[in-house]
């Protein structure tokens, strides 16, 4: 199956001069869908994981079938003010912005061994300020997966020492 198919290409989104892929048509096909998750749980089973982490809000939509698929658990990565009891936060710098993403910090135990799941790998702020995350609670990851890496953009530079898989390279 060819997944770019079901990615559309939306100029100056969500500022001028950026080209937005959106993997909304990907979802709403049953099958691309399945296929893309059913790739991220044959390497999250290459890669023993025994927990996904995927942050907010595209990293769950991906994230959370390969738990279910496997039977483990899923942790998911929010922005500001959004988990109830105590986290750890860190900084990051995106496409068109910056943030803080936080974890619960009893998210993770020690010997966990975290794949990381998101839809998109820009300039891999998002997946840097993850790795942190999980670094900092003592979980040990042990793979990075993302649908799309936009090559351009150099994100794997920022996580040298990461074994990585994507589906679509731009
Ligand atoms: O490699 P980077 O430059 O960090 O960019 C990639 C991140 O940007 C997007 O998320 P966004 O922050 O737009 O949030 P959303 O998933 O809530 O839409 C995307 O889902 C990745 O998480
Ligand atoms: N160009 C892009 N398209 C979709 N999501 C993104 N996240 C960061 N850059 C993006």
């Amino acid at each position: 199956m060819n997944l770019r198919d079901y990615i559309a290409e939306v100029p100056n989104f969500p500022k001028k001069g950026i080209l937005f892929r959106d993997i909304t048509p990907l979802m709403s096909d049953g099958k691309a869908y399945q296929f893309a998750a059913e790739e991220f749980t044959k390497y999250a089973k290459e890669k023993k994981a025994t927990v996904i982490v995927g942050p907010e809000a595209r990293g769950f939509i991906f994230g959370c079938p390969v738990a279910t698929n496997l039977g483990i658990g899923f942790i998911p990565v929010r922005k500001p003010g959004k988990l109830p009891r105590e986290a750890i936060s860190v900084s990051y710098d995106l496409e068109y912005g910056s943030n803080h993403l936080c974890m619960h910090k009893d998210a993770i135990k020690p010997g966990d061994r975290v794949l990381v799941i998101d839809d998109l790998l820009a300039t891999g702020g998002t997946m840097e300020a993850t790795v942190e995350l999980v670094e900092k609670l003592g979980g040990n990851v042990v793979g990075l997966a993302f649908l799309i890496e936009l090559s351009d953009l150099n994100g794997r530079d920022k996580l040298q020492n990461h074994d990585i898989l994507t589906l679509i390279k731009y």
